[in-house]
């Protein structure tokens, strides 16, 4: 058995009794699961999946703190949070300090996974006996996880990758070519991995699912919301603000880090520059042009 709470009753309500959901048009939701918009509802034991957007993590943990304390928390957000710079593990460290922590990322649109198309994702948590529990607990038959206990690492590529999917989406809706978005998701993968090893992350759990896999994902397929964003920046069209797009905040967010630590993180850069109308696709290009030549290395 399965529950799902969301906070608006009249659209859980919904849910329960037609048994569809109106996020994943043509899917029909499992006789084991129910919807309820009572958090209260949730059983006492059990992991509890977390899948709101980065920037409400806190206030969503913060107001549920009493209900989610001490339990098995995994983590489905993909960001790093504006206002501090953290990740979504050190979020819940400082919101709910006794919660055993997992991170599930990788390449996943959410319509493939209700469709039952193939999927493999990264389960990460620091406790391996945990991992392994969840890991049984969670797999389905046409979706397999990957452990890993390099949450620092999961987390990062879930992140970072969305920067570089609006890269690609720009490159792609601006007219530059499939070339200049295998130029930007290589790139990006070495800024990827430079900014996670200074983070102290591992750099085979970047080269996974978590990392590569979902860039290769999301920088290739109209299915990302953060790509759809690069291409209407890329075509000069609007985009519509309420949909989740986690790369435009954590591009900002990614960008600040990098002026405080001095990375050089270009691709990150621009894309800060982009999402806040600072810059233009045609001067984005031209900065990455102009960069000094250099060895190619991470
Ligand atoms: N949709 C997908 O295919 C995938 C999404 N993710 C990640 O999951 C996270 C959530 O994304 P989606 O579900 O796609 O976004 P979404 O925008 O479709 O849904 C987010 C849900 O969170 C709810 N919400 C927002 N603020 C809230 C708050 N303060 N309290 C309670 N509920 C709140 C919204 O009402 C909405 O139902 C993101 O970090 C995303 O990167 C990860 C993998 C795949
Ligand atoms: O993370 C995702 C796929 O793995 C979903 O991508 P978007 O958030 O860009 O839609």
């Amino acid at each position: 058995p399965v529950w799902l709470w969301g906070r608006n009753a009249e659209v859980m309500a919904g849910m329960q009794i037609e048994r569809s959901c109106p996020r994943l048009p043509g899917a029909t939701l499992a006789p084991a699961l129910t919807c309820s918009s009572d958090i209260n509802d949730l059983p006492a034991e059990g992991p509890v999946l977390l899948a709101v957007p980065m920037q409400t993590l806190r206030a969503v943990t913060t107001s549920f703190a009493a209900q989610l304390a001490h339990r098995t928390l995994v983590l489905c957000c993909k960001g790093i949070e504006l206002s501090t710079g953290l990740r979504p593990s050190q979020v819940l460290a400082q919101t709910l300090p006794d919660a055993r922590i997992a991170v599930l990322t990788g390449p996943s649109f959410a319509a493939d996974i209700a469709r039952g198309l193939p999927t493999a994702l990264t389960l990460a948590c620091a406790d391996e006996g945990e991992a392994k529990r969840l890991q049984q607990q969670l797999i389905a038959p046409h979706l397999r996880l990957y452990r890993s206990t390099d949450v620092t690492g999961a987390e990062l590529g879930g992140a970072l990758k969305n920067v570089m999917a609006i890269a690609c989406g720009a490159a792609i809706g601006a007219g530059l070519g499939d070339s200049a978005r295998a130029a930007l998701m290589t790139r990006g993968y070495a800024e990827m991995s430079r900014m996670a090893a200074a983070l102290g992350a591992r750099p085979e759990t970047l080269a996974g699912l978590s990392g590569f896999g979902d860039l290769a994902l999301t920088c290739t397929s109209e299915g990302s919301r953060n790509f759809r964003l690069g291409l209407a920046i890329g075509r000069g069209e609007p985009f519509d603000p309420a949909v989740t797009v986690e790369g435009a905040a954590t591009a900002r967010a990614t960008h600040a880090l990098a002026q405080a630590e001095g990375w050089d993180l270009p691709i990150t850069a621009v894309v800060a520059g982009l999402v806040d109308a600072r810059l233009d696709v045609k001067t984005a290009m031209a900065q990455l042009l102009a960069r000094p030549l250099k060895e190619e290395t991470p």
